[in-house]
């Protein structure tokens, strides 16, 4: 199909992206990043803004920083370039195992991590790495910048904390520091498909055994759901090779999900699946 009428704005700086916004107040107006979720949207007419601004050539929205206890990723920053970015790769490794996973190299290169985030599909893979990180999105509001946590970012299906008006500049990343190892592992029908279900892993080792664990659920739920009951039973779980006690802390991933029936699966399935992956995602997170 083809979408709708709508104006078309291509700002080059954040502060004049916030001016147009601002000055749009009311109207039905959307920023559009790598357009890899919005563009499909209004060919279905499922979204049919009277106005685009497009973001696309906001330099100061792209990039890696390397700080001294953070890893700050600017909003449009694509997927392939987070990939590659050896500063993710080695100072939070676990969103470049996670981007990489998003869909097929053609998305990668378009898609960028903040559309991913401000998107907030509950089936998109870089949500759950947000919770499991406790990442702190930075965003341009009215009176200046404001943060919010991971925690408070995801609201409901496709919804966040950001309001109308307001410009994801980008996320800070701590640093978790020696001895965490990551993981993310994801369920799918063919290698460039959503989650059925995916899971990212944190978690610290000492002498032998976890010591702490995080733990992040995608597609079990509206928004990513952190698996709190299993990161608790983690702390002394034996890192060995039988595994029964990392089994018998995992067997409560699922609990205080709602995951959704969809053509892939029932919700029985999906908490299934959930505490398998949640076992193969912490035992590979923590050799
Ligand atoms: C075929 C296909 C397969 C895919 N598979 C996966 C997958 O397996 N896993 C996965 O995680 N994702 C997948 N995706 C989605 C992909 O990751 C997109 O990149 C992502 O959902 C949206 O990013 P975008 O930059 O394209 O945002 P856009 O589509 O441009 O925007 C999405 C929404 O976010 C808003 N927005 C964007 N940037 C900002 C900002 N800076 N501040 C405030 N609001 C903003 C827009 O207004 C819009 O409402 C897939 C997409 C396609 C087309």
């Amino acid at each position: 199909m083809i979408p709708a009428t709508f104006e078309y704005v291509r700002p080059t700086t954040v502060e004049e992206a916030a001016q147009i916004l601002r000055n749009a107040a009311g109207d039905d107006v959307k920023l559009l990043a790598g357009g890899q979720s919005l563009l499909p949207l209004l060919r279905l007419r499922l979204a049919y803004p009277a106005a685009l601004i497009d973001i696309g050539r906001i330099d100061e929205l792209r990039g890696v920083r390397d700080e001294p206890d953070h890893v700050y990723i600017a909003a449009m920053t694509t997927h392939d370039e987070v990939v590659k970015s050896a500063v993710v790769q080695e100072q939070c490794p676990l969103v470049a195992l996670a981007t990489a996973q998003v869909a097929d190299p053609a998305v990668r290169h378009r898609g960028t991590f903040g559309g991913s985030m401000a998107h907030a599909d509950p089936a998109g893979d870089l949500p759950a790495v947000a919770l499991a990180l406790d990442m702190t999105f930075v965003v341009l509001s009215a009176d200046g910048t404001r943060e919010i946590p991971a925690a408070e970012f995801f609201v409901d299906y496709l919804e966040t904390a950001l309001e109308p008006g307001e410009i994801l500049l980008g996320a800070k990343v701590p640093k978790l520091g020696p001895g965490w190892g990551f993981h993310y592992e994801k369920f799918h029908r063919t290698a460039q498909a959503w989650a059925i279900v995916g899971v990212a892993a944190a978690v610290k080792r000492d002498n032998g055994t976890i010591s702490e664990g995080r733990i992040a659920l995608t597609n079990m739920g509206t928004v990513p759901v952190r698996a709190f009951a299993a990161e608790r039973r983690l702390p002394g779980v034996p890192i060995t090779n039988g595994y029964g006690e990392l089994r018998e802390a995992v067997s409560v991933a699922a609990e205080g999900t709602d995951p959704p029936t969809d053509l892939h699966g029932r919700p029985d399935y999906r908490r299934h699946l959930a505490v398998v992956l949640t076992e193969r995602a912490v035992r590979q997170a923590a050799v």
